[in-house]
């Protein structure tokens, strides 16, 4: 197991949101500087006068500091961690790379439709020599409770971490160790990281099938409401996943064994673990908005993804395609358009042993 060196960083975050703010509560409160910045220039502001208070499996409060740009944010840090939904993934990592120096690591939290390719990728070109490492996951699962304020409801033990180039994994690992402490392990590529990912498979059937609470904003216990029909579903598209990273030569654990691994569920079958996770903490509750990124993400970056993937290698995916389907007709939005990291990946004329290739 690596061990962390005790060395500390200036961490850049590029967010302002639930992930952001709980990593920058745990990384200041570890003795790291911190500095945020919100993309859209305001959602940090109420942290340049006022402490951040991180709440729920443990209370502290921190100050961290505030960067106007991107510029400001990459000044001042020596790692740079990128907190926010796969939608703004291109936008940030565009407005990033004029000013990423070479050496620099950025830590993609959590990655899908192998963003962290497209930012590597672009770097290259510029002549830029940095490392992306990418997390299918996140450290801590969380809620924004407000600017100063957010909801810690998960530290999660074990977490896969990749990087690009791939020679720079053993690195990257020490490094997030160093930054979150112990339970970090290298992951065998980029698409492995982006193929771990489970929120997709999970929240959209939750959400296709939540759709009534979530247009007339109930309050829904998530794990409650993923019942047996809806675990049935979540499976189905969870088998997709796994026979898509197959055919790339990609082994990634079922759906159960990353809830046992995040949150140390016992039960074995997916239905029985939702129970489980309602009787122990009774949330989070489901999103009670239609544009939530369980639809507005996890639709376009992790489904349609998935199906990219498939044509590529010649797997069906008919449930996938299905929950994609129903997602956009109810909520009147094609959901397959939506992907902005798709075309300038060159996925539709890309091949398993190209894409494979340009991982290494
Ligand atoms: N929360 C959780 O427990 C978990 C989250 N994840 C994943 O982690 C990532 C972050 O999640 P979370 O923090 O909860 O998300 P939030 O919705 O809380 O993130 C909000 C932040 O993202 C920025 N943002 C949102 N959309 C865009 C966009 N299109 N362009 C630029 N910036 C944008 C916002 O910018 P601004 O500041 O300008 O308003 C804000 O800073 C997501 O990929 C999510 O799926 C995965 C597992 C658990
Ligand atoms: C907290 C949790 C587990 C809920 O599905 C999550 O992954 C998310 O919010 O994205």
């Amino acid at each position: 197991m690596t061990e962390p060196t005790g060395r500390k960083y200036r961490v850049g975050i590029a967010g302002a949101g639930a992930i952001a703010l709980a990593s920058a509560a745990w990384l200041r409160r570890a003795g790291h500087g911190v500095t945020v910045w919100s993309p859209g220039g305001r959602g940090a502001d109420a942290l340049r006068t006022q402490p951040l208070e991180a709440g729920g499996i443990e209370s502290f409060s921190v100050s961290v500091d505030v960067a106007d740009d991107a510029a400001g944010l990459c000044a001042n840090s020596d790692v740079l961690l990128l907190a926010l939904p796969v939608n703004g993934h291109r936008q940030v990592m565009d407005a990033l790379l004029p000013f990423l120096r070479d050496g620099q690591t950025v830590i993609v939290s959590s990655m899908a439709s192998l963003s962290s390719l497209y930012l590597h990728e672009a770097a290259v070109r510029a002549g830029r020599r940095i490392t992306v490492a990418s997390f299918g996951t996140t450290v801590l699962t969380a809620r924004r409770e407000s600017g100063t304020q957010v909801k810690v409801m998960t530290r999660r033990k074990a977490v896969g971490v990749s990087a690009l180039p791939g020679t720079r994994v053993d690195e990257a690992v020490a490094l997030c160790t160093d930054l979150f402490g112990e339970g970090f392990s290298a992951q065998g590529n980029a698409l492995a990281s982006a193929l771990a990912n489970v929120n997709p498979q999970s929240h959209g059937p939750l959400a296709v099938f939540n759709w009534t609470r979530i247009e007339r904003a109930e309050n829904w216990p998530q794990y409650h409401c993923m019942t047996p029909g809806v675990s049935r579903a979540i499976e189905a598209l969870d088998a997709e996943r796994r026979a898509v990273a197959a055919a790339f030569g990609i082994e990634v654990g079922p759906i159960e064994a990353h809830f046992a691994r995040s949150f140390g569920t016992q039960s074995e079958k997916l239905a029985d673990i939702a129970a489980e996770l309602h009787a122990k903490r009774g949330g989070p509750p489901g999103p009670t908005q239609t544009d939530t990124r369980y639809v507005s993400e996890d639709m376009p970056y992790g489904l349609a993804f998935v199906e990219a993937l498939g044509a590529i290698a010649g797997v069906p995916t008919p449930a996938t395609r299905t929950i994609v389907d129903a997602a956009s007709l109810v909520n009147g939005i094609d959901y397959r358009c939506g992907n902005d990291l798709i075309d300038p990946l060159g996925l539709a004329n890309e091949t398993v042993a190209g894409l494979l290739a340009r991982l290494g």
